[in-house]
């Protein structure tokens, strides 16, 4: 009776057991087929509401252009072959999931981003992977909350600030050359430069952040190779579209390596704000005294900025903006540095003319150091940087939505909702807007030869209200940096020793932000100045 009992028991288990995995296996898939109509659905809306815009061959009317996005040098030649053909605009999609307007024309692109901020939103194809390292900081937040962030972080980009970073960046490029010389007394004279560049933009970011010697030009540095790594692995899950699913990512093992470096990145900035928070108090209790006031640096600035109602940041909303700072400051300025040397080391007369202007700077000085007055008198040097900016921009692109439709010139709408990718490279490459847009030619940025353009056909650091806070800071580093380098140094393009190519022939990589396969090699020889005494660290 019991051996009946526990068959008929077992068999009443197992129909149970069945039946409930066909009532779950009937959810999922009416959940599956949901979605997929759903999908579809949007898709066919996309597809109509777009059709005012010019749509270049798809491989198919369900994938799209999903196999044709490229971050290679065929990818950038892709974007000179649709801004050649479609000349200001055209619509893409990637499979049913992401509808895209890209857009190429100077006033295309000025309606987009002259967009007040509170209509526009970052979407989330370019900035949703940023946000377990930089949080809901200046960057990626939107409406209300950037505007207040906004408002608190702009004395930290101030001319005041400006003036006490100018000191530090030529403390940095000093390292770097200091580290080239050896170098080349060794025989090493052909050398990559993202990988001496990168590390000088960290140390002098790091000086200026947080008054913070992480001397890591010299040696590694577990929080600059952690900042590496973040941005290394924030490229490769741009590039896996399963990646993009944060419960499949977390996963990876590439997944586990971000978290682990991300762990290393907050504890410095946590430690490093917390350390400047006790320091400011100290400082304030001090006022009286004639304890010397050290120079004020970003952590301090944002540390005791206010608003309107007399608050400023949380301490969880300045890690933020401080590891935004070291994220969009480091990459950018790096690649923007190389490529104006390369161009420079390609076009020998423009280097020469650059080297003398610094030259005549210095002459008389008994150092060598670019101040914040100098920088207004490299003009031509300047119009060196400008050119590389456009034909090298650091950024390629920009993605937009908006909360409302915008109209464009020719009757076309953006739906609201649409993910607009604002091409910057495209703009600097439109033949509509640039002669011979491939040339380097500096003399377009000559004064006399800028009126009349277009006032949005030159844009590296964005435009409107959403545009780089850090450009001035920016430009000022690149000043700097290069007329140092070009005061010391005698550049010629070097040899990639794993392919042998010159780098006559080099393979543009847009990551991130520019870069080259193989990286940029260039030829250094010391220029034969009299010494004269250089300040260091
Ligand atoms: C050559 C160097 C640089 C280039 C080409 C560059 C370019 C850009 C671009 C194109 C944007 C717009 C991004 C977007 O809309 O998604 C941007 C935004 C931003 N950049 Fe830069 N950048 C540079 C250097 C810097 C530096 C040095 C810092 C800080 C130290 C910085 C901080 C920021 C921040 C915080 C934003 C967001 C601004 C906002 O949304 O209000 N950038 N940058």
């Amino acid at each position: 009776m019991s051996v009946l009992q526990g068959v008929l028991h077992q068999v009443l288990s197992w129909a149970a057991l069945c039946h409930i995995l066909s009532v779950v296996g009937t959810g999922l898939c009416t959940v599956a087929v949901v979605w997929m109509v759903k999908l579809l659905v949007r898709h066919a809306w996309y597809t109509h509401k777009l059709s005012c815009f010019s749509k270049p061959h798809a491989d198919s009317w369900l994938i799209g252009h999903l196999g044709q996005m490229k971050s290679t040098e065929e990818g950038l030649m892709q974007v000179d072959d649709l801004v050649q053909t479609y000349k200001h605009s055209c619509s893409w999609f990637l499979g049913p999931f992401y509808h895209l307007v890209r857009v190429f024309h100077p006033d295309y692109i000025k309606s987009l981003l002259m967009a007040p901020a509170s209509i526009t939103v970052k979407d989330d194809l370019i900035y949703a992977h940023l946000r377990p390292w930089l949080g809901q900081s200046l960057l990626i937040s939107n409406g209300d909350e950037w505007s207040r962030r906004r408002r608190l972080l702009n004395p930290a980009f101030h001319f005041d600030a400006l003036k006490t970073y100018v000191t530090m960046f030529n403390a940095s490029a000093n390292i770097m050359h200091n580290k080239w010389r050896r170098l080349v007394a060794e025989g090493r004279t052909n050398l990559e430069m993202f990988d001496h560049v990168t590390l000088m933009t960290l140390d002098s970011l790091l000086k200026c952040a947080f008054s913070y010697n992480s001397n890591c030009q010299e040696s590694s540095s577990e929080y600059v190779s952690a900042i590496v790594e973040l941005s290394d692995l924030i490229i490769d899950r741009r590039h896996k579209i399963l990646h993009h699913w944060d419960w499949i990512y977390w996963r990876t093992h590439q997944g586990k390596r971000f978290k682990k470096a991300l762990s290393v990145v907050h504890s410095f900035t946590r430690e490093v704000i917390q350390k400047h928070r006790t320091l400011i108090s100290q400082q304030i209790k001090s006022e009286f005294t004639t304890t010397p006031q050290r120079k004020k640096d970003f952590a301090d600035i944002i540390l005791t900025s206010k608003d309107e109602d007399g608050k400023g940041l949380t301490d969880e909303e300045i890690q933020a903006e401080a590891n935004t700072f070291m994220f969009a400051g480091h990459d950018t300025t790096a690649s923007a540095i190389c490529w104006i040397l390369y161009n420079l080391a390609r076009h020998q007369h423009y280097q020469e003319t650059c080297r003398q202007e610094v030259m005549d700077l210095m002459e008389g000085r008994d150092r060598h150091e670019i101040q914040w007055e100098d920088l207004s008198n490299l003009p031509f040097t300047t119009m060196c940087i400008r050119e590389s900016l456009r034909l090298h921009s650091p950024v390629q692109a920009v993605t937009r939505k908006y909360t409302k439709d915008i109209a464009l010139p020719g009757d076309c709408t953006v739906p609201k909702g649409t993910i607009c990718l604002v091409s910057i490279y495209g703009t600097h490459h439109n033949p509509d807007v640039w002669t011979n847009p491939q040339e380097f030619n500096p003399m377009r940025f000559d004064p006399n030869n800028i009126m009349g353009r277009a006032s949005h056909a030159f844009i590296p650091f964005s435009s409107g209200p959403r545009n780089c806070i850090g450009q001035k800071f920016a430009l000022a580093e690149l000043r700097v940096v290069v007329a140092l380098t070009l005061l010391r140094f005698r550049l010629s393009p070097g040899v990639n020793p794993e392919m042998g190519t010159s780098s006559g022939g080099v393979r543009r990589l847009p990551l991130l932000v520019l870069r080259a396969e193989g990286g940029l090699w260039l030829q250094l020889e010391p220029v034969d100045l009299p010494r004269l005494e250089e300040p260091q660290d």
